[in-house]
């Protein structure tokens, strides 16, 4: 397994700016400095290509693009926005056909570690693999913001606005918001952090579809992307089993997976994560975790999620990390993938 080594500088710094556009499109851009990187794998052999190290972009060509798109989406619909896409698609293709040489990337992450530079992080995976829980662990230890587009969704939802009743229809039926909807919600979220002088983020739920991915690729740098995996039998089941107290927001799980290894699978082993008392009576199951949703979104999630993996694949930010069983085997393994075991023992020794 690949590992990430990650060390927090000393004052880390992120500021992000929204932009918003003509005809109600909003553009995302993101400034970032704080937190450097070198990358490895067990060996010693760097094999994942260092995203933090590459070649910095100029960010007006990208954002042109990005705008271009945007305006190209909202004014004309699909065809100018594929063509507009399909131009940046190949001119971000282009400057990732260069593959990277272990001495180059070697080189660029020494000059990038460095630099001082915010975790910018992607959480993928599918409905139910645990992306909120461990985003959320990280988030806490690194000092950055967790940014979960599934609770920007739930919270609009819930804040009863013009576009709740519009926003009930498509995600109880498990289906994908438009992006044009979740790129307004996340750019709110940003220039929230900003004014309050947040820094960095894990991003959670984003990106969902290649386009939404292309159009972060073309506003700031990922440093990596981690891809949890979990066999689809547990994933229903734990999706079956979520709950969530209606008064302070936490998600637990009631249910007790118990799989045995079969078919060259490993046996899988998950304690509920239960409620303390106080939020037992509270506890509420989302309205999209019935099984025929849970079922569909995992469909939505293998056609148009799935390839968003190959598109981080493809740059080398793509960290594989199947998850062993629950929170007491997982989390120390994910921390020790990530070089991040020093961060949680010092945190933990100054609680
Ligand atoms: N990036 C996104 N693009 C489109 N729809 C989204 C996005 N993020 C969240 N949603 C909507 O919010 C719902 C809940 O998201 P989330 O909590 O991330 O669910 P999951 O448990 O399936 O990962 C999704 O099913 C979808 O309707």
């Amino acid at each position: 397994m690949d590992r990430v080594h990650a060390s927090t500088a000393s004052s880390p710094r992120l500021s992000s700016r929204l932009l918003l556009q003509a005809a109600g499109v909003v553009v995302v851009v993101v400034e970032s400095g704080a937190l450097s990187y070198k990358y490895r794998n067990g060996q010693g052999e760097q094999t994942l290509k260092n995203p933090a190290a590459s070649t910095p972009r100029s960010r007006s060509a990208p954002m042109a693009a990005v705008q271009r798109l945007l305006r190209a989406s909202a004014s004309s619909g699909g065809a100018a926005a594929s063509a507009a896409r399909r131009r940046m698609s190949t001119a971000v293709a282009a400057e990732q056909t260069a593959p990277p040489s272990f001495a180059g990337a070697a080189e660029r992450a020494r000059r990038r570690a460095a630099e001082e530079r915010n975790v910018q992080w992607v959480f993928l995976g599918c409905p139910g693999v645990g992306k909120g829980t461990y985003a959320s662990r990280l988030s806490r230890l690194l000092g950055v913001p967790h940014i979960a587009t599934g609770d920007l969704v739930r919270d609009e939802l819930a804040s009863s606005g013009p576009l709740s009743v519009q926003l009930a229809e498509i995600v109880n039926q498990g289906k994908l918001v438009s992006d044009e909807i979740i790129i307004n919600l996340l750019s709110k979220r940003l220039k929230k952090g900003e004014d309050q002088g947040e820094s960095g983020f894990i991003l959670d739920g984003f990106p969902r579809t290649v386009n939404q991915a292309e159009i972060l690729d073309g506003v700031t740098d990922i440093d990596m992307v981690v891809n949890l995996k979990l066999r689809e039998d547990v994933l229903v089941e734990k999706c079956l089993g979520r709950r969530i107290c209606s008064q302070c927001g936490k998600n637990f799980n009631l249910a007790c997976i118990d799989v045995k290894g079969e078919n060259g699978l490993p046996p899988i082993y998950m304690e509920p994560l239960l409620p303390p008392n106080n939020c037992m009576s509270k506890l509420i199951t989302r309205a999209d975790d019935t099984e025929e949703v849970v079922r569909n979104r995992l469909k939505i999630y293998n056609d148009m999620s799935q390839p968003v993996e190959g598109f981080y694949r493809q740059q080398g930010k793509l960290l594989e990390f199947d998850l062993p069983g629950g929170i007491p085997e997982s989390w120390p393994k994910l921390l020790h993938v990530l070089n991040l075991e020093d961060q949680e023992e010092m945190k933990l020794a100054t609680a």
